[in-house]
């Protein structure tokens, strides 16, 4: 065989190849330092497996658009695969005819246009609640956890419109369905070393004990699951006579199209579905607000502009609605300027064939990355790159939808995220009642500089310590 023409990287040792150097720490930052010695495309080992990281505009575009039929597959990790139940879902699914068909049912059916007044309804309820639980706390000088509260809104949304509005203290926080997604978060960010030693790894991951967890975990989240859609069919025959009338959730929409003619629509891409929305829809936009409300509270100059314009066009109605916010220009932007500085780990992407790259030779099965995290930071396309100032959007062609490869928070190419419209709306309307109904203090004792911006490691990039701030009625 010719020998192929890699990409520059760091060094492999032997066996272990670079795995040691990007298990800790957060690995768009470690992926990051190595472009600045080896350059734009950088060649790393992990393990057994090879993987690049791309880190320019224009390489970016390479891989999502130009060759993004080559690289539009998903690599068959051990969570991926676990949680999507063997692929059958849109997020991990490899490329092909089966990934189609259900990324089709997202777009057209899940997500589509028809589902926004249910979906406004839903949001609009969970965040009023939010807040009259922030308004009526007992202790009133507290600080209140944002980061706690957002991760409780958005979860109550997604199992909102995924469940129903039933599950409402069913599902609801703190039952045992809750306490089985944090379990599965956490192992989605643990290494599975059979995915980068195929031929041993499986074995460590049997004896360290990752491998039973996961497979116990699975199973939980399965029977839980095979409950729900039992459920679903009954209140579907329900409303089929006319009783139990309600908005069809998720899992009334996919049973729908399951029973429909020529359907390929099995009980495992119900379930794949039900994963791809809690885990692809919860944690981003949760985090996306922690983001803002600290950036906001280390930027006075740009909460206050932001607050003025929302009492100026949403007057004293008490609350602002999804109605309310095409007015709301600046608030637009501070969303813009937080998704840039705070970006969510990429899903990695599969090569299906060999191919080449910047003049370099990229094998068939290739772990691929494109570090979105550096592509917005990068000065070279942004201007005081690290100073958050939501006014560099104003006028600015850039958008989030994919065209722009030095902004893409939602990915871009065929593999793009299709909950752009549904993440982005709760992200906006939830910032928007917090900012709209309270004036923010810092904690006692806390100036603006001590709110730090430290992320946590895991897959989707949370601020790593909480943030705490004290409301005060307005
Ligand atoms: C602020 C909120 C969100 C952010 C920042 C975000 C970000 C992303 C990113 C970066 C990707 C990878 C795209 C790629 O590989 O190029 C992705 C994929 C995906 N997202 Fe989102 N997302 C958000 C909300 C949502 C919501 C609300 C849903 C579902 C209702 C969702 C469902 C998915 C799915 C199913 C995929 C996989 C698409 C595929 O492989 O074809 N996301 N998202």
């Amino acid at each position: 065989k010719p020998r192929l023409n890699l990409p520059p990287g760091p060094k492999p040792i032997p066996v272990i190849g670079n795995l040691h150097q990007m298990s800790h720490d957060l690995p768009h930052k470690t992926a990051y330092e190595f472009s600045k010695t080896y350059g734009p495309i950088v060649h790393i080992r992990m393990g057994q497996i090879p993987s690049i990281v791309v880190s320019t505009p224009a390489l970016a575009k390479e891989i999502l658009r130009n060759q993004d039929l080559v690289f539009c597959s998903r690599p068959p990790l051990t969570v991926l695969r676990k949680y999507s139940f063997n692929g059958c879902d849109v997020a991990a699914a490899p490329y092909g005819e089966h990934w189609r068909n259900l990324r089709k049912i997202f777009i057209l059916e899940l997500l589509s246009n028809r589902k926004l007044p249910f979906f406004r309804s839903s949001r609009q309820s969970e965040v009023d609640q939010m807040i009259d639980s922030i308004r009526t706390r007992p202790d009133q000088d507290s600080p209140v956890n944002i980061s706690d509260l957002m991760v409780r809104l958005s979860s109550s949304i997604v199992c909102r419109v995924v469940f129903g509005y039933k599950s409402k203290g069913k599902y609801g926080e703190r039952s045992g369905f809750h306490d089985l997604l944090e379990e599965g978060n956490a192992l989605f960010d643990t290494v599975f070393l059979a995915d980068y030693f195929p031929r041993f790894g499986w074995i460590i991951d049997w004896f360290t004990g990752a491998r039973l967890r996961l497979e116990r975990n699975a199973r939980q989240l399965d029977k839980f699951y095979n409950q729900v859609i039992e459920e679903h069919k009954i209140s579907a025959a329900a409303a089929e006579k006319g009783q139990d009338l309600h908005d069809e959730d998720f899992v009334d929409v996919m049973l729908r199209l399951g029973k429909e003619e020529g359907s390929t629509i099995t009980k495992d891409h119900i379930k794949g579905a039900i994963m791809d929305v809690l885990v692809g829809g919860t944690d981003t936009s949760a985090s996306t607000v922690v983001w803002g409300m600290a950036e906001l509270a280390r930027n006075p100059r740009v909460m206050k502009k932001a607050q003025e314009e929302l009492w100026s066009v949403v007057g004293d109605k008490g609350k602002v609605e999804e109605s309310d916010l095409p007015q709301l220009e600046y608030l637009k932007l501070v969303v813009y300027e937080t998704m840039r500085l705070h970006q969510q780990s990429p899903i990695p992407r599969e090569s299906m064939e060999q191919c080449k790259v910047d003049g370099y030779d990229i094998p068939k099965g290739t772990l691929v990355f494109v570090n979105a995290w550096a592509l917005a930071r990068d000065e070279s396309s942004w201007e005081n790159a690290l100073e958050f100032r939501p006014e560099r959007f104003i006028g600015s062609p850039i958008s989030h939808l994919g065209n722009d490869f030095q902004y893409i928070p939602f990915g871009a190419g065929r593999r793009i995220c299709p909950g752009i419209n549904f993440g982005m709306a709760t992200v906006h309307v939830a910032l928007a009642n917090l900012l709209y109904a309270f004036r923010w203090e810092l904690p006692p004792g806390i100036k603006e500089d001590d709110i730090d911006l430290d992320e946590a490691p895991g897959s989707v990039t949370y601020k790593k310590n909480p943030l705490f701030l004290v409301p005060r009625n307005k």
